[in-house]
């Protein structure tokens, strides 16, 4: 079939290809995203929505649990039903894109199911279930791969059926017992749900804590509910083995210490895989090896061809890509903006915030103390217990937390801070701006905050920085 010519062909439409093939599209350019499997990606399907619907339903549980002692008695027969229903109906569409695909086209893009690989520079080929078709891009060649969930090598693992987060989300019922083998937010956000609906839940993490690109102070926090949730959370343990008993038996991990460890089910959250080779970026001389593609402040990273999202290794959350995707777009149309020299908007990662939704949720923003330290800045911090504030103590029950900032003392700014509590994503919002606005801390600390608020307790931590 002869090469078509087209100005834009995007390769992967998660959030932020689906992003950058819209705006392209609306703007007059011809467009085909190409979408191996559902047009949205990762985000609307197997991760950030249907997990944030599980989410909201174990934590009415949670709260229902809270009625003793505060409001008198309730009783909570959770049921997996009402949750699994939603996630098929309003999240997934039962795992259809029509309505994506359909947005798309009245954008004015061309959708190509398939996949995708750089051929040539300016050409793109897809792979589709009637064969190859071969694009010339005149402008622009977008890659939005997203990333795969990966499997450490760990003997037996490969030949067991797993679960992954794409078949997590599609849980009709919760397992009777589940071994979650790594404690990032996607093993936290799961573990927590699936105990609250009544799974037997064991966490193993080969790192010494939970969350560990997270403070220590949170992942303690965490571990302290979980473990009072009845969570088995086994920290700084190795994995020898798994195996699997086809007959209805289950799993079985054989830790390093020769302990068994059995379970229904097996989830895989132990972090996620790119694949460049098969990207094709090799004839574009870019190292097809490497785990993300290093790509320019304007997400450039060859002449004619942009990346976005996970793949670039600057955060993978879907705000990072749909942020890059914005800057993306403005660039391939040469768009003047308000980047710092005045030719477009440049992508600036000091202020990328972060939630993984465990209640209590665990909120942060730009550097953590070790980073910052890392970095060789005058580190200051301050912190205060969330629970013990005005509002943690009214809260009582489902308060535990607290606010860290960190500060360039040099500077006197914040250049990192972290909310583990109630609301903790949303509390987060103000020190997002601090940081993200170089807000001296000097200023914040003539600032009023609202009695008796969970960010009132930024107050307090920015007035520890003081004592430190
Ligand atoms: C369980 C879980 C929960 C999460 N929760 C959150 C959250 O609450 N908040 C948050 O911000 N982030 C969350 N994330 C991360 C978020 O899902 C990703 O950062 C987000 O999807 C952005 O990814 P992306 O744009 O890089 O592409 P992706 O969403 O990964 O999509 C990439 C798409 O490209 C396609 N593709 C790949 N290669 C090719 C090819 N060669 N040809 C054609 N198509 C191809 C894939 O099929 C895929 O659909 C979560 C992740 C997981 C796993
Ligand atoms: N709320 C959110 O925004 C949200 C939620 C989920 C995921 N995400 C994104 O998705 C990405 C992937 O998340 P993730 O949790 O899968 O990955 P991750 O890399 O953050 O965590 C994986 C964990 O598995 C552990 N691990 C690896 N091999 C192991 C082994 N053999 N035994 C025991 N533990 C092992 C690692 O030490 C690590 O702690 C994250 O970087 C995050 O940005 C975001």
């Amino acid at each position: 079939m002869p090469a078509q010519d087209v100005d834009v062909v995007v390769v992967g439409m998660g959030p932020g290809g689906e992003h950058v093939a819209s705006r392209l599209a609306r703007a007059g350019l011809t467009v085909v995203g190409v979408e191996a499997r559902l047009l949205g990606g990762e985000c609307p399907y197997y991760a950030c929505v249907p997990t944030k619907m599980m989410v909201r339903a174990a934590e009415t549980l949670a709260e229902a649990r809270r009625v003793d002692g505060l409001a008198g008695s309730a009783e909570t027969r959770p049921d997996f039903g009402p949750v699994a229903a939603r996630i098929r109906r309003e999240a997934t569409d039962d795992w259809d894109d029509e309505v994506a695909v359909r947005r798309f086209a009245d954008a004015g893009g061309r959708f190509v199911r398939g996949r995708g690989r750089i051929t040539a520079p300016g050409e793109a080929t897809v792979t589709t279930s009637d064969g190859e078709q071969v694009f010339r891009a005149r402008r622009a060649i977008v890659l939005n791969p997203g990333t795969e969930p990966s499997a450490p090598p760990v003997a037996g693992l490969a030949e067991v059926p797993y679960w992954t987060n794409r078949d997590a989300v599609a849980a009709e019922r919760p397992p009777e017992s589940l071994l979650v083998l790594g404690a990032g937010p996607v093993g936290c956000e799961f573990a927590q749900v699936f105990a609250r609906f009544g799974s037997r839940v064991t966490v193993l993490e080969v790192k010494p804590r939970l969350v560990a690109a997270e403070e220590p102070e949170a992942s303690r926090i965490l571990t302290e509910v979980f473990r009072a949730e009845g969570v088995d959370v086994r920290t700084g343990v190795k994995v020898r083995r798994f195996d699997h008993d086809g007959a209805g038996g289950g799993f079985t991990a054989t830790l390093e210490s020769g302990e068994e460890l059995k379970a229904q089910r097996l989830l895989v959250a132990a972090g996620r895989r790119t694949d460049l080779a098969a990207l094709g970026v090799g004839v574009l001389g870019v190292d097809d090896q490497a785990a993300t593609l290093a790509v320019d402040e304007r997400m450039r990273l060859a002449p004619g061809v942009w990346a976005v999202g996970d793949v670039t290794g600057r955060g993978a959350f879907t705000h990072v890509s749909m942020y890059q995707a914005r800057i993306a777009a403005a660039d391939i149309l040469g768009e003047g903006g308000h980047g710092k020299d005045g030719d477009g908007e440049v992508a600036d990662y000091r202020a990328v915030p972060r939630v993984t939704f465990t209640d209590p949720e665990i909120g942060s923003v730009g550097l953590t103390e070790a980073a910052a330290r890392e970095r060789g800045l005058t580190v200051r911090t301050g912190q205060t217990d969330l629970s013990t504030s005005a509002r943690g103590w009214i809260h009582r029950s489902g308060h535990p937390g607290l606010v860290k900032v960190v500060e360039d003392a040099e500077r006197g700014v914040l250049v990192g801070a972290t909310v583990v509590g109630p609301y903790g994503g949303e509390v987060l919002g103000a020190l997002a701006v601090a940081v993200h606005g170089e807000v001296p801390t000097s200023r914040l600390r003539r600032m009023m905050f609202a009695y008796p608020t969970f960010h009132r307790a930024i107050e307090s931590a920015v007035d520890d920085l003081a004592s430190s």
